[in-house]
C-alpha cells in the first residue's frame, strides 16, 4: 500500500467521483453522460506495476488512442469527446480524455493475428484458441492465416482474464451481440494491423472494449491500440520460433531479468534512469512513426 502521502497526493489529483481503475489507468465520474479516462505514467512488467513511472508515458498513449480513433471513425463510433475540454483538470491534461459514459459490454474483445501468450500456450495444447481450429506447424510469433476473434472475461484486477469461445459469449449475450463483437474487433484489429505494418510496427493482438449507447448501438471504447493494449512488436525483427522482442517493453524486461538482479518473487527494484529514458523514447517513437506527428 502507497504511504499516505502518495495516496493523499494521488487523491488529490482529481476531485471527482473515481469509478474503476486498471493497473495504469482510472476512470472517474464528470457527469451523468460522461466520464474522465485517465491514463498515468505508470508501467506494467510481469504482472507487477513498477515503482518508477515512465514520464509522458499516459499522455503518449492517450494521443495515441486518440489519432487511432480518428483513423476507424468510418468502421466504428467512439467514446472519444475531447482531449481539452475544460472539465478536464489541469493536473492531468494531455494524459486525459473526456468521454462519452456508456453500457459497457463486459466481454474483452482480442484479436489475434500472431501467435503468442496464452494464445501460443492454447494452440500447444489443443491446436486452437477460444475454439478456434488453426492448422499445424505454427511456432511463437507465426502469423495467423487470418486474424482470429478470441474473446475473455474481464478478470479482477491482478488476474489474468480468462480466455473464452464464441459459442460461450453467445451463449451469454445472444448469437447477433456476439457475431457484432467479432465482426467489429477483426475488422477495426485488420484495420489497425495494416496501417501500423506499413510503419515497421506489428500488432500482434489487441483487445478492445465496447460499449452501448443511449440508441443501443455498439461503440469503441477504452483505449485503443495501444503498446499497452496490444503487443507491438518491430517489424524488422520479426522471427518466429522465439518470443518476438517487445517494441516498448523489451528494455524493461531486458533489465528486470538481468542486471537488476531481481529473484521475480517480490516487488520489483526502481528502473534505472538509463532504463527509463529509453523506455520513454521507444513510447515517443511508436507514437511519431504511427501518427506521423512529433510529440
Ligand atoms: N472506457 C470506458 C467506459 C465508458 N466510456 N463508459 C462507461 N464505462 C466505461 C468503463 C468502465 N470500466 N471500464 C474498463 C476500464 C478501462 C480502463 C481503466 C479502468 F479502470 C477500467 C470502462
Amino acid at each position: 500500500m502507497p504511504s499516505a502521502s502518495r495516496v493523499e497526493s494521488f487523491v488529490a489529483e482529481i476531485d471527482l467521483p473515481h469509478v474503476a481503475s486498471g493497473k495504469v489507468r482510472d476512470i472517474y465520474a464528470v457527469d451523468d453522460e460522461h466520464l474522465l479516462f485517465v491514463t498515468s505514467d505508470r508501467i506494467s512488467a510481469f504482472d507487477y506495476v513498477l515503482s518508477t513511472p515512465i514520464p509522458d508515458k499516459g499522455e503518449v498513449l492517450t494521443r495515441l488512442s486518440a489519432w487511432w480513433f480518428a483513423q476507424l471513425a468510418d468502421l466504428v463510433p467512439n467514446h472519444l469527446v475531447s482531449l481539452d475540454d475544460p472539465r478536464i483538470p489541469e493536473s492531468v491534461r494531455g494524459r486525459a480524455m473526456l468521454v462519452r459514459r456508456l453500457s459497457m459490454v463486459p466481454v474483452e474483445c482480442v484479436a489475434r493475428g500472431y501467435l503468442a501468450g496464452s494464445g501460443l500456450s492454447e494452440y500447444a495444447a489443443s491446436q486452437s484458441v477460444c475454439g478456434v481450429a488453426l492448422p499445424g506447424g505454427l511456432v511463437d510469433g507465426s502469423q495467423l492465416p487470418q486474424p482470429i476473434f478470441t474473446p475473455a472475461t474481464k478478470a479482477e484486477l491482478g488476474d489474468h482474464d480468462e480466455n473464452v469461445s464464441f459459442e460461450q459469449v453467445a451463449a451469454v449475450h445472444g448469437d447477433e451481440l456476439a457475431s457484432q463483437l467479432r465482426e467489429l474487433t477483426i475488422a477495426v484489429y485488420s484495420r489497425g494491423r495494416e496501417i501500423a505494418a506499413e510503419r515497421g510496427i506489428i500488432v500482434a493482438d489487441t483487445k478492445f472494449e465496447f460499449g452501448r449507447d443511449v440508441d443501443g448501438s455498439l461503440v469503441l471504447a477504452d483505449e485503443v491500440l495501444t503498446p499497452d493494449s496490444s503487443r507491438f512488436w518491430p517489424a524488422d525483427q520479426w522471427n518466429t520460433g522465439r518470443p518476438q522482442p517487445s517494441y516498448d517493453k523489451q528494455y524493461v524486461r531486458d533489465w528486470l531479468t538481468g542486471a537488476s538482479g531481481w529473484d521475480r518473487n517480490s516487488e520489483p527494484p526502481p528502473l534505472p534512469d538509463d532504463v527509463v529514458a529509453a523506455t520513454r523514447a521507444k513510447y515517443v517513437e511508436a507514437y511519431e512513426r504511427l501518427t506521423g506527428e512529433t510529440f
